[in-house]
């Protein structure tokens, strides 16, 4: 057994045969997938699937591209004009990568959070509505019942249910980022994307965010890039080690954190890089 540092808690949830999983248990499937900005390869032959109603996190050294993988999930590197793509992912059996895919649908659907909280500076409430609002949807009654689901799902709805229509900004920074989380779950997306959502926020907000991030599993796929290794340990039940743009090594964390099969993610974990 490698020496992990001891405040890694590795969860012991069911383990998944990653390489066979049933078509149904798959929320992404990624097929050889290469990424160039401009002449650079940031992605290397990226094969894998990605269980649904899991977690699953990405990990490795900075500049490994483990945003750039994550970003490819709802085609954010479209925003690129450097970025070229080969390769396919799946998502419902269709190439997210295919002409006829409506993009702005497909972010609807895999949802993101990033590094630091963005609210919009509106009110509470407008931040929880501002996609079901986009989609055109105005009944009182709907729109209520979305925000106080959202809220509640994002454990932040004892905290601000007496001041919904005051300013997002107000509200501390793991907070916002909570707030953020209800916005992405309230149109009901099926994947949601996490890149660092805690990189910027204090322990004890880091924390609540990890429980978050177990209970939102129940109704959502939720990937998550993160440089904290304890971090994955604690929250993900598969993790994927990343190494300049290689994924070395993907398996239930567990394994992935105790017995490796790789020796770069046995340096990696072990704290000999990165
Ligand atoms: N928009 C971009 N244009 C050009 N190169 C980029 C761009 N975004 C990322 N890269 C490069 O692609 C590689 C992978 O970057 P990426 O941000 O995905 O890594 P990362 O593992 O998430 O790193 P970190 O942990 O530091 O955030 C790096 O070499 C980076 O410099």
């Amino acid at each position: 057994m490698i020496n992990v540092a001891p405040e890694v808690k590795v969860k012991q949830d069911a383990i998944l045969d990653l390489n066979n999983l049933p078509p149904e248990k798959v929320a992404l499937q990624i097929n050889n997938l290469n990424l160039f900005y401009g002449q650079k390869q940031a992605l290397q032959d990226i094969s894998m699937s990605i269980p649904k109603g899991q977690v699953t996190a990405f990990i490795g050294p900075s500049g490994c591209g483990k945003s750039t993988l994550l970003r490819c999930l709802n085609r954010m590197n479209d925003l690129v004009d450097s970025c070229k793509i080969d390769g396919e992912i799946n998502l419902n059996g269709e190439n997210i990568y295919n002409k006829q895919v409506d993009v702005a649908q497909l972010r609807r659907n895999v949802g993101m959070v990033f590094q630091r909280p963005n609210p919009f500076p509106k009110s509470i409430y407008e931040n929880v509505v501002y996609g079901l609002r986009i989609a055109g949807e105005n009944n009182r009654r709907v729109l209520d019942e979305a925000v106080e689901r959202s809220l509640k799902n994002a454990a932040l709805w004892d905290e601000v249910k007496d001041r919904l229509h005051e300013s997002a900004l107000g509200l501390s920074g793991g907070q916002q980022q909570r707030l953020v989380i209800a916005r992405a779950i309230a149109i009901q997306p099926e994947v949601l994307l996490l890149d660092e959502p805690t990189s910027a926020l204090d322990p004890i907000s880091t924390l609540t965010i990890e429980e978050l991030i177990n209970d939102l599993k129940k109704q959502f796929t939720v990937v998550i890039v993160t440089h904290n290794m304890q971090q994955a340990a604690r929250v993900s039940d598969q993790t994927a080690f990343m190494y300049m743009g290689s994924l070395i090594e993907y398996s239930d964390t567990n394994t992935l954190f105790t017995t490796p099969s790789k020796k770069k993610t046995e340096d990696y974990i072990t704290g000999r890089y990165g």
